[in-house]
């Protein structure tokens, strides 16, 4: 069995969102990104801790807390909760941790004193039984 495979065990993935996915007014991006960056996360997540990538069931919930811009820099944690047969419950965050600051030029980005909570999410993601 594998040591992460214990509840409260996380992974946490970084990364800067481009300018192609603003998707709305004001450059915000659509809410499904997030739900797209918690899928990557519990990928990593299955492989850490069953040596596999595992299926998404399904979310138990889903909170959209404030909006995700093109030029913000996300950061996504997935968390074990609960570990089933072959079920695994996980809770996911995404924060904002930096953001562009276009009136000090186009370019200009700050990181922010403190991550902004975006988006809050529970699911279950499946696993194989070891061996197959
Ligand atoms: C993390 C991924 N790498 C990234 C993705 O997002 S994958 C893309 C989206 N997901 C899919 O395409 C998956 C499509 N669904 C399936 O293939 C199947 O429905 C499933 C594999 C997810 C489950 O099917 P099956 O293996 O037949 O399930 P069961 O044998 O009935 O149950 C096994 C355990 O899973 C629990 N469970 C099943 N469905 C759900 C659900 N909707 N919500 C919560 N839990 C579910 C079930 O209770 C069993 O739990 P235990 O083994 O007893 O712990």
């Amino acid at each position: 069995m594998s040591a992460a495979l214990v509840e409260g065990f996380s992974v946490t993935h970084s990364r800067y969102v481009p300018y192609a996915h603003a998707h709305y007014g004001g450059n915000l991006v659509d809410g499904a990104y997030s739900l797209g960056l918690f899928g990557d996360v519990a990928t990593e997540l299955c492989i850490r801790t069953d040596g596999d990538e595992g299926l998404f069931a399904g979310y138990s919930g889903v909170e959209f807390l404030a909006p995700l811009h093109a030029g913000d820099v996300v950061e996504v944690t997935a968390t074990l909760t609960r570990i089933g047969n072959r079920s695994r419950s996980v809770a996911f965050e995404a924060r904002v941790t930096c953001r562009a600051n276009p009136d000090r030029g186009p370019s200009s980005a700050d990181v922010l004193a403190e991550p902004l909570v975006i988006t809050r999410a529970t699911g279950t993601v499946v696993v194989p039984l070891p061996g197959g």
